[in-house]
């Protein structure tokens, strides 16, 4: 997977060259490039905002700048396609399919991670982090011609930018590719990753400060321990998160298991 990130702030996505993403980067698992908006600016200040017209407090960002940075991506990224699609010299070139823009806002549909496996099947992403009052509305209008625009949302509060949320969105899609994960078995057993908290984890000492790992943990009943973790998961999943055991109590959950919450 090829992803871009265009920002005015591109030392805020260095998180992303540590760790898990950043080994993935290194073993060409993930070819992750970040671009800074104001190389693609023309004046000597190298301006990427001004005022909103209709007044209010705040600047917009500028739409040149934008659509200069993300034609350069989707031109970048076509080429590197095109040659992927093209299955070597001599085949006639496949179009490649429009890479997705993401746009994080407050105003975006909600990421989730039936999301990020969504996404991590995509060949390209391009996401495109907004600043001040947030990117002059024609970028985004203007960008559907040369990608699949998704504005984008962590949840209901306000960043001051979408560099935050590209850090999380990246992590969240990026240890999803075949081989960033060490044990993919790791990845089945999480929260959300079948619409339920995950359950609680202990490991050694058996007693800690008075406070002693569940017994079954420790019977090597596995039938047991698998029915235990998967009653925590609705049990935590009822108490903190009920609006996620709705869709359970529709067509995953026995009526008989609600007895417990
Ligand atoms: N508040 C924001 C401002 C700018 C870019 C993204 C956001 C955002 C994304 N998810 C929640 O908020």
């Amino acid at each position: 997977m090829r992803i871009d990130v265009v920002s005015i702030f591109p030392e805020y996505l260095a998180p992303l060259e540590l760790s898990l993403i950043g080994k993935a980067r290194q073993d060409g698992l993930l070819d992750l490039r970040v671009h800074d908006l104001r190389d693609f600016t023309t004046d000597k200040h190298r301006s990427v905002d001004d005022t909103p017209y209709g007044g209010g407090a705040g600047m917009v960002m500028k739409p040149e700048p934008w659509a200069q940075a993300l034609a350069a991506v989707a031109a970048a990224a076509s080429v590197a396609g095109a040659g992927e699609a093209a299955g070597g010299a001599g085949a006639m070139a496949a179009e490649p399919a429009k890479p997705v823009l993401i746009v994080p806002s407050p105003a975006g549909e909600r990421f989730n991670q039936a999301l990020a496996h969504e996404l991590a099947e995509e060949d390209r992403l391009v996401f495109a982090c907004g600043r001040y009052e947030g990117i002059d509305e024609r970028v985004i209008e203007w960008a559907e011609e040369h990608f699949t625009v998704r504005p984008m949302s962590l949840g209901d509060y306000v960043l001051n930018g979408g560099e935050v949320a590209v850090l999380a969105m990246v992590e969240a899609i990026g240890r999803l590719l075949p081989g960033v994960v060490g044990n993919p078995d790791s990845l089945v057993e999480e929260s959300h990753s079948d619409g339920l908290l995950e359950y609680p984890v202990y490991t050694k000492p058996a007693s800690w400060r008075d406070r002693d790992v569940p017994a079954v943990l420790l019977s090597g009943n596995h039938g047991k321990i698998a029915q235990w973790r998967r009653h925590e998961q609705y049990r935590r999943t009822a108490e903190r998160r009920p609006d996620l055991l709705e869709a359970f109590d529709a067509g995953k959950l026995p009526r008989a298991d609600r007895t417990a919450f």
